[in-house]
């Protein structure tokens, strides 16, 4: 059960009766049918045992959120209290707690209250048994038997709810498209701010290229490109790509999509040391160009899986083969063992069943999120033209978390 909704069945139930107050070290046992939550003041932390969850809370940091209206100001959920003037030691020297609320007084006698749900929300052991994203890792079958729908370009331009749901899919898989766009750069340009800010590269802002070799890059030629990552080659990759094909003449071209953090998982389960590899082994990735009209050079380095240590959840993959660079920040005996885990999921991402075949038509406009699903291309023939951009990742959550979303 998530906490969220332990607590909401909790603060519905009429079991509440008031936490003992313990002090000295040593727990006091309150009857488990009279009471729903006990606590206990140990040398280095308050133990709080509170709807079935045991939580620890160090003192500095109960005193550093204390949400007084001397301590923090909740007009600008800014925090005023010095977090130096924190006495490293401090301990409280009284506590009491009602229904909902635990007292703490401190040596100085400043008392901070705090919910007690608002305890079990923050803490540590809360959040690492949930995760900072629901999401549904996908192989085709998942993706394509969820029948995701596609947001339409009218309703999405004017309603919020059209763009919630359209936002909750995109954070749900990790692409979502958006139909009956008009078919220029303009319009693609107003869809996509309709979500996000634009992140404006060296590719430049909105791009509408072709297969003319304008740029150093494979992408602007004919050939087909293996799954990847974009901009692996930044020290913050861009968080979302937009495509929006707006003539094809010629055959081929589809777009590979692939659910990276699916195969990351797969790994997980499957070889446990391998995903430990390659989410602490940072790798460089690069960008060379040399041309008269464009030169550029970026760098990028990081693990080919960012996780969050708490409770190894991905929240970034930077895979591109083309763009990795020279491997020079690797003993040679940790290189190997790396190369076998990039193989196991090189194997995963490369698995038929995980490949979602797209044909992009003038019209319909993709997102991706560029920190977990690759993409790629087939061969083409005939004139191609795709244009789109790069977006702001901390502005599309912004945008999703408006609209109350998680994300
Ligand atoms: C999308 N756009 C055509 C502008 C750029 C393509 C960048 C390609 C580069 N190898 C990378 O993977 O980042
Ligand atoms: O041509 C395509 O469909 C995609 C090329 C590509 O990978 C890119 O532009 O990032
Ligand atoms: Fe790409």
């Amino acid at each position: 059960m998530s906490l969220t909704r332990m607590l909401k069945r909790l603060s519905g139930s009429v079991l509440w009766k008031q936490g003992l107050e313990s002090l000295g070290g040593r727990l006091q046992h309150t009857d488990a049918h009279s009471s729903a939550f006990n606590y206990q003041l140990l040398s280095d932390c308050l133990a709080l045992n509170y709807g079935g969850l045991v939580m620890h809370f160090d003192y500095v940091w109960l005193r550093d959120h204390c949400r007084s209206a001397s301590c923090y100001n909740s007009k600008t959920n800014q925090r005023n209290l010095d977090t130096a003037s924190i006495d490293l030691d401090i301990r409280p020297v009284k506590s009491r707690a009602d229904e909902h609320t635990l007292f703490l007084t401190w040596p100085d006698g400043h008392v901070t209250p705090y919910s007690l749900a608002w305890l079990a929300q923050n803490s540590y052991e809360g959040q690492k048994r949930s995760a900072m994203q629901p999401r549904v890792l996908w192989d085709a079958d998942i993706y394509t038997s969820a029948r995701v729908p596609s947001a339409r370009w009218e309703k999405f331009m004017s309603c919020d709810e059209e763009l919630k749901i359209f936002l909750n899919c995109f954070l749900l898989y990790g692409i979502a498209f958006v139909e009956d766009v008009p078919p220029t750069l303009e319009a693609t340009e107003t869809v996509t701010q309709r979500v996000s800010l634009i992140r404006e590269t060296m590719y430049g802002r909105m791009w509408n290229f072709t297969s003319d070799f304008s740029r150093g890059d494979t992408a602007y030629t004919k050939l087909a490109l293996d799954r990847h990552t974009d901009t692996s080659y930044f020290q913050e990759p861009c968080g979302i790509q937009v495509f929006h094909c707006l003539r094809h003449e010629g055959t081929g071209g589809r777009t590979l999509l692939v659910d990276g953090f699916h195969a990351a998982d797969s790994v997980l389960q499957r070889t446990p040391g391998n995903f430990e590899l390659l989410s602490h082994v940072p790798i460089k990735h690069e960008y060379v160009e040399n041309l008269s009209k464009h030169r550029n050079h970026m760098i990028g380095i990081g693990p080919v899986l960012n996780v969050y240590p708490w409770n190894n959840e991905v929240y970034m993959i930077r895979y591109n083969n083309y763009d990795r660079s020279v491997m020079n920040t690797v003993a040679h005996d940790v290189v190997r063992r790396w190369y076998t885990a990039h193989r196991e999921l090189t194997t995963e991402l490369r698995r038929p069943e995980n490949e979602l075949w797209v044909k992009l038509k003038p019209g319909k406009v993709l997102f991706i999120d560029n920190w977990r699903v690759l993409h790629g291309r087939e061969s083409f023939t005939g004139l191609r033209q795709l244009c789109g951009c790069y977006l702001t990742r901390d502005d599309v959550l912004n945008t999703a978390r408006s609209l109350g979303l998680q994300a």
